[in-house]
This record gives structure tokens, C-alpha cells and sequence, in this order.
């Protein structure tokens, strides 16, 4: 089984070194540091984990970081005025604002008003359109730009394949879509979500797909052909008493059944989180070169 797997922490990793190397040299010539910040609305758990996970990775870069942490019951006004600071502050090039936030929050409105020069998210109405029509000046969503990169540097030829995206979330699966049919990437797609009429057929037809769902374990085996490329992109916590955290971490895919039909695939933990925080470390770099006019 070992070599099937797509190790994407250990693919995250090279990342992160590669880009500890661009940063260091451009501080050395700049005296310069990139900025991130990550907004927190309310404390919820599973946030807080993604969220330190991401203000770790910055630090070990060598990055400004800043973790603003809002009350859960935050006015829109307040969550704004947060952005607003952020936008202005000439040491920050980053802005994340963890989704989903409390009911309360217009999360569009707030993504809206995030300069789109610091969207490192690539949640920006201007950023999407730059994306899909295959603008270099975009920032692509992270997720999505993670799971490109791990098939690229695992050596997955998607030239006129067909990929299979379960799921059409503004986050996840249009822009997984928007990223696969590029001029370059070349895969032929298919988009599926809970009104899709078959979707084992659909998968079945895939050589590649792309999990998002967000329903444990929910694409199984006998939905997947021999040879298929897996990518599961969902991370799910279920209740698990024998575990030291009183829960485990799985994906939206059957690993057991599914891991043995697939040519490739991913883990979870370990395959497409760590992919996410990696691509947000190079779209701050990326951010920090235009606003900073260097490297
Ligand atoms: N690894 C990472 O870095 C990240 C992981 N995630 C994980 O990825 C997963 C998906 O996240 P996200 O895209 O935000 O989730 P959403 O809940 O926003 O979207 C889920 C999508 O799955 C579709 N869906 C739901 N039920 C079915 C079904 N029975 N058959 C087919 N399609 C179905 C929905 O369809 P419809 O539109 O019709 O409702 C929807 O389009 C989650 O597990 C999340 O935790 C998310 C972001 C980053
Ligand atoms: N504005 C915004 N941008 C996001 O990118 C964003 C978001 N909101 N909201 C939530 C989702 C989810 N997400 C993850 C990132 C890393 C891991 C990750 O590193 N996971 C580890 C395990 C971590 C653990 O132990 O829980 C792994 O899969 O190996 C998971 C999930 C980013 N998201």
C-alpha cells in the first residue's frame, strides 16, 4: 500500500523549504519580512487548530504574524473594521479570515471588502475572475492550488484526463474546476453535488478525483474503477473513544475500501491539510513580492 500513498506533508515540507530559502534571500536583499495575519471569529475548536497550525508554519518561515482572535458574537462592523486596520497596515501582505464565521457574519460582504492585493485566501470575486480566466496576476484558492501541486509533483499526467470533482463549494470544488481545465493542465471535468442523478457512475468514469464533500468516509470502493487517482480533500472528526482525543480525523473517502482500486491517494491526515497551509505560505510570499516590488 505504502506506494500508492500521496504523502503530501512530506510534499508540504519540500515547499516550505523551498520557500525558506526565497525568503531568506529577499530579507537579506530587502530587509524586508512578509506579513500574514489570520482573523478569528469565535474560538471553535477545529479553527483553532487550522489557525495555529498556520500561525506556526509563518513563524518557522521567518514571517510577521498576527493572530486576531474576535467574540464570538462580533458585530459586522467590528469584523470590518478588523479588515479595514489590516488592509492599511503596510507591514501585513496577508489577510485570512477563517471561514465558515458565526451566523451573524455576511461572510461575502467581508471577503468583498479584503483588499484583493492581500487575499491570499484567492476568495475575492476579482481573484476568482482573474483565476478562471487564466490571469497570472490571481491568487489561486489554496486547497485547490494544493491538490494541483501534489499531483504535479507526484507525476500525475492530467493532459487530457478525466477529472471528477465531487462537490461545488466557492472554496473547494468550483475553483478545484476553474484550476483543472486551465490551458496547461488540460483535464476534462466533471462537477458533481447532492443533485447529481448517479454518482458512482460518474466516478467510475474518472482517472482522476477530487473529494469534497464533507460526509465521512462517503465515496467507497465499489464507486471507484482500478487505476483511479484519489485525491481527498476532506477532513472530517469522528467521535472515536479509544483515541487519546476522544475523536479521529478522516477523510470524505473509504480509505479502506477504496485505497486498494486507486492507482494513487491521499491521506488524512497528512495528505491535502498540510498542502492548504503550504500554498497560503506561498501566496504570502507572492503577496509580499508585488506589494514590496521585489524578487
Ligand atoms: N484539506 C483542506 O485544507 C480543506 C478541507 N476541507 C474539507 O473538505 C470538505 C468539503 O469542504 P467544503 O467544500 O467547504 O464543503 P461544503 O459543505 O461547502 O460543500 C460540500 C459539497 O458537497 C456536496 N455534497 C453534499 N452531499 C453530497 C452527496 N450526497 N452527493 C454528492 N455531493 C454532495 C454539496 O452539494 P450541494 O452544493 O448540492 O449542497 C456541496 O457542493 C470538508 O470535509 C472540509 O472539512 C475544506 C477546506 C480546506
Ligand atoms: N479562510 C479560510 N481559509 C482556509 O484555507 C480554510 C478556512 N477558511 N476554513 C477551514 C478550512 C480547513 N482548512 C484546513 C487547513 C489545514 C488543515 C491541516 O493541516 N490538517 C492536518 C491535520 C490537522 C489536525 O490534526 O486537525 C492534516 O490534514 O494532516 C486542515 C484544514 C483550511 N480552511
Amino acid at each position: 500500500m505504502e506506494e500508492k500513498l500521496i504523502r503530501g506533508k512530506v510534499i508540504a515540507d519540500e515547499i516550505i523549504k523551498e520557500l525558506h530559502t526565497e525568503v531568506s534571500s529577499l530579507r537579506e536583499k530587502s530587509g524586508k519580512t512578509p506579513g500574514l495575519a489570520v482573523v478569528l471569529v469565535g474560538e471553535d475548536p477545529a479553527s483553532q487548530v487550522y489557525v495555529n497550525s498556520k500561525e506556526k508554519m509563518a513563524n518557522s518561515l521567518g514571517y510577521h504574524s498576527v493572530k486576531i482572535v474576535l467574540p464570538i458574537d462580533s458585530s459586522q462592523e467590528a469584523v470590518l473594521a478588523v479588515v479595514e486596520e489590516l488592509n492599511n497596515d503596510p507591514a501585513i501582505h496577508g489577510i485570512l479570515v477563517q471561514s465558515p464565521p458565526p451566523p451573524q457574519i455576511d461572510e461575502e460582504q467581508i471577503i468583498l471588502n479584503i483588499n484583493p492585493k492581500k487575499d491570499v485566501d484567492g476568495f475575492h470575486p476579482s481573484n476568482v475572475g482573474l483565476v478562471f480566466t487564466g490571469a497570472e496576476e490571481g491568487f489561486r484558492p489554496c486547497t485547490p492550488a494544493g491538490c494541483l501541486e501534489l499531483l504535479k509533483r507526484s507525476g500525475v499526467e492530467t493532459k487530457g484526463k478525466h477529472a471528477v470533482i465531487v462537490g461545488r463549494s466557492n472554496i473547494v470544488g468550483k475553483p478545484m474546476a476553474s484550476l483543472m481545465i486551465q490551458k496547461g493542465v488540460d483535464a476534462t471535468v466533471t462537477i458533481c453535488h447532492s443533485r447529481t442523478a448517479d454518482l458512482g457512475a460518474e466516478i467510475r468514469r474518472a482517472d482522476i478525483v477530487v473529494a469534497a464533500v464533507g460526509i465521512p468516509e462517503f465515496i467507497t470502493g465499489d464507486m471507484v474503477s482500478e487505476g483511479t487517482v484519489v485525491i481527498d480533500v476532506g477532513i472530517n472528526r469522528v467521535d472515536d473513544a479509544s483515541r487519546p482525543r476522544g475523536y479521529r480525523l478522516c477523510g470524505d473517502v473509504d480509505f479502506e475500501s477504496v485505497a486498494p482500486k486507486a492507482a494513487l491517494i491521499t491521506p488524512v491526515p497528512g495528505g491535502v491539510g498540510p498542502m492548504t497551509i503550504a500554498m497560503l505560505m506561498t501566496n504570502t510570499l507572492l503577496a509580499f513580492k508585488r506589494i514590496e516590488n521585489i524578487g
